[in-house]
């Protein structure tokens, strides 16, 4: 039986890593009580949480916690015609607080999800793990059969080449979950009782060339090294597809990253999933995704972007004009995430211009 950590008494760390250059971004539709179990851990933070749904619907944040909170209404009004690129109704809309941001780092975790105890019992702080891993080099180009490398009481195995030794800097660190997998509807419906028990004390880096499934709801990532690819896509309200959000903005991001030679990471830590979405709702929402993915998942196993390309900001561009040529044949869909994509970008720069000298100085 997998529970949840007790983190009563546990004193909040007011010198946390990173503290100022962090933002935890939160997606929600509910009230956030569930960040008084994350107290110890996450306090210190400051939260961008993306209401989303009901504008007028009031959200209760916990007291103590220091965040800013952007509706529906925020989001039209910051950006103004740009805001389409934005879901609306769907979890996808997390990615506004990774654009508003103006940290170095984000983490990004659902309101369903609570404290793992790891199997000695102690509570896991997850975020602590995400920038541990961040911080720490990624080993894209060959695999090391003993994981983490840079892992205390751990290394690069014999026959591990010298000359890779040094790894590349760490883009994303992906994150797994106690309890509810996070399983596609098909699976829920045939395994509906099925709880993830196994902690697996391990993180690794995702080879180069290799895609993965990369869920949002435990996930932390270098803003500067790959945020504007962490575009969440057209999801939920008007659209034909929801809940590959994530997995759509992890295909991107792991092409770019593996062009930019960016490391991405897998494993620990682990969050307690608490919450099973509706398998029939979440099956009307993945359907088209289930066949579309498997024309999706060649055309990004095919992608080549230009050598030319060496800004996040340039891959994603050359992307965008690939999704448009290439998947628009397979529903009208991809030709308005292809421009979705661009207004993104657009979006993204005009909150996020590139410093200037004078402002370097300032
Ligand atoms: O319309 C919505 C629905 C939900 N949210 C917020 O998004 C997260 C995730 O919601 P929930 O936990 O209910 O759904 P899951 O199926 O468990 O989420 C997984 O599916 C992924 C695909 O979207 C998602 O990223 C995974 O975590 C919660 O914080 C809800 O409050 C929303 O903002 N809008
Ligand atoms: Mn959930």
């Amino acid at each position: 039986m997998v529970e949840p950590a007790n983190t009563v008494g546990i004193p909040v760390n007011h010198m946390p890593q990173l503290k100022d250059e962090l933002d935890i971004v939160i997606p929600t539709i509910r009230n956030l009580d569930f960040l008084e179990m994350w107290r110890p851990f996450l306090q210190p933070y400051h939260l961008i949480i993306v209401q989303d749904g009901d504008p007028s619907k009031t959200i209760a944040v916990p007291e103590g916690f220091d965040y800013e909170l952007y509706n529906r209404n925020d989001i039209n009004r910051i950006l103004g015609p740009k805001a389409s690129c934005i879901s609306f109704k769907d979890s996808a809309c997390r990615c506004f607080g990774y654009m508003v941001s103006k940290k170095k780092y984000i983490f990004t975790i659902d309101d369903d999800c609570f404290v793992a105890k790891d199997p000695s019992g102690k509570a896991v702080n997850a975020l602590e793990q995400h920038i541990k891993n961040l911080l720490c080099p990624s080993s894209p180009f060959f695999f090391n059969t003993l994981y983490d490398p840079y892992r205390e009481g751990a290394d690069f195995v014999r026959g591990y080449p010298f000359s890779l030794r040094e790894g590349v800097s760490t883009a994303v660190s992906h994150g797994l979950w106690l309890n509810i997998p996070d399983y596609d509807a098909p699976t829920q419906l045939v395994k509906p009782k099925e709880r993830n028990t196994r902690y697996v004390d391990a993180v690794m880096t995702i080879p180069k060339g290799t895609l993965f499934p990369m869920c949002g709801m435990n996930l932390a990532f270098d803003r500067e090294l790959i945020g504007p690819a962490m575009y969440f896509g057209l999801m939920g309200d008007g659209q034909p597809i929801g809940r590959y959000d994530d997995m759509w903005a992890g295909w991107c991001i792991k092409v770019i990253c593996d062009h930019l030679s960016l490391g991405v990471k897998t494993g620990l830590p682990y969050i307690y999933h608490s919450k099973a979405s509706n398998p029939f709702v979440n099956l009307k929402k993945e359907y088209k995704g289930i066949f579309w993915q498997e024309e999706i998942i060649p055309f990004f196993q095919n992608v080549k972007l230009s050598k030319e390309a060496v800004t996040v900001q340039q891959c994603y561009i050359e992307l965008s004009k690939m999704v448009k040529e290439k998947l628009s044949s397979l529903d009208p869909y991809f030709d308005k995430l292809a421009d979705a994509m661009v207004t993104w970008i657009e979006a993204w720069d005009e909150l996020n211009p590139p410093a200037t000298a004078a402002t370097a100085k300032a």
